[in-house]
């Protein structure tokens, strides 16, 4: 499993490993319905191998046949699709900007000349895992769009196409997440109020994929996205009263709070075997790392955990290490069940010891045992 990504240099965890594709899983092959997209005539320009080039808008069209696609070029070494702005993605997308890259590919910010709007496209890794991965994605993403009627609960996916070996997903253009909302405020926390309605929506949301027998399995505040990007800046009274000397401080609160959420890629249906590791790190359930197979549950846990993180501006569980979390779980929630770390896998039973976490006693670091002191109990009762 390669937890390279499960890191970064923010203090949050930016980006977790998909391990969906790692169940041998078996996808319908009819991927009809939308409209899947083809290449059109190749053009002239020649690029170098950089995955993003630099931004030719004119250079690029004035090479390319208006609606042609450029030149074929190789992928770059992960498969990742090399691109420059101001071209064409099959003659009907213009790319005009990268806004995210995730696990999966590139997710590009382009012009629909068709419907005339602007479109985020997903342009997936042409590795064979994340191609199949993709296919599945869509398939839910159909499933999805199919009884949400009004569209309002999910991303809605507008198109797919295959793309000189990229499965593409096109995707209605949103706003930023709620990590980078929370990012540009410098982490300081969304009023509770705004937290409140953001919560009903996000449980209104997960309700409607359950009923629908899926498990988004990967629900974190990057997979949150408001509608609009619009917001307006008001002055933070809490930090001019706590640090006069720095002035007039600004905090930005979103125009509207509708929100959707997006990511299919690890979503899965209910009767298929859900033993392997799902989420990312921070928003990941105990019996996910215990090992006891999960379900439905998991998504709710990570709900918890997301609501956490919006009152108080930083990520509830800030662990890398499978013990650990458990012990900050025990420790802000109340201790975990018997019964649960009586059935700990054969890769979990490291963590029980006499029907209890062997906790602090298996602790890594003094630092951990400290990291765990410093969370306090959540006034609730016992969780579990
Ligand atoms: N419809 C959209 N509108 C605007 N931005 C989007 C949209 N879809 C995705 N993005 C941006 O692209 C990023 C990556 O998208 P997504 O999470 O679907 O890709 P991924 O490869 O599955 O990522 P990850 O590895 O984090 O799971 C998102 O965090 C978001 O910033």
């Amino acid at each position: 499993m390669d937890y390279a990504t499960e890191f970064s240099m923010d203090r949050r965890p930016r980006k977790r490993p998909k391990l969906a594709w790692e169940l041998p899983q078996t996808h319908s092959k009819a991927h009809s319905g939308i409209y899947c997209g083809q290449e059109f005539a190749s053009a002239t320009t020649s690029y170098g191998t950089l995955r993003v080039l630099p931004d030719h808008t004119g250079f690029s069209i004035k090479g390319l046949a208006e609606k042609g696609s450029p030149q074929w070029r190789d992928d770059d070494k992960d498969g990742h699709y090399v691109f420059a702005l101001g071209e064409n993605l099959t003659s009907r997308y213009k790319i005009l900007n990268k806004i995210g890259e995730g696990t999966f590919g590139q997710v590009l910010e382009c012009w629909d000349r068709e419907t005339r709007e602007m479109v985020a496209i997903k342009v997936v890794r042409s590795v064979k895992k994340y191609r199949e991965a993709a296919m599945l994605e869509v398939d839910v993403l159909q499933l999805l769009g199919k009884y949400d009627r009004n569209g309002s609960r999910c991303v809605q996916i507008r198109n797919w196409f295959d793309y000189r070996n990229h499965i593409c997903i096109v995707f209605e253009m949103l706003g930023p997440s709620l990590y980078d909302f929370l990012r540009k405020n410098s982490y300081r926390p969304f009023p509770v109020d705004l937290v409140r309605e953001l919560g009903r929506q996000l449980l209104e949301s997960v309700a409607f994929v359950h009923d629908m027998r899926l498990i988004h399995t990967d629900l974190k505040p990057e997979n949150i996205l408001f509608i609009s990007p619009e917001y307006v800046k008001v002055p933070d009274y809490k930090v001019m009263f706590r640090s006069p000397k720095e002035g007039v401080s600004y905090k930005r609160l979103p125009k509207s709070s509708a929100i959707k959420v997006i990511d299919f890629g690890s979503t899965s249906y209910e009767h298929q075997d859900h033993n392997y590791i799902v989420s990312t790190r921070h928003y990941r359930a105990p019996e996910v790392i215990l090992g006891l197979g999960w379900n439905f549950p998991c998504d709710i846990w990570s709900i918890g955990c997301i609501l956490v993180e919006l009152c108080s501006g930083e990520a509830l569980f800030q662990t890398h290490e499978n013990l650990e979390h458990l012990a900050m779980m025990e420790r802000v929630l109340g201790p975990i069940p018997q019964h649960m770390l009586k059935r700990a896998d054969h890769a979990a039973e490291k963590y029980v010891r006499r029907g209890r976490l062997n906790w602090p006693e298996g602790a890594v670091s003094r630092e951990s045992i400290k990291a765990v002191l410093k969370l306090s109990r959540l006034p609730v009762c016992n969780i579990f």
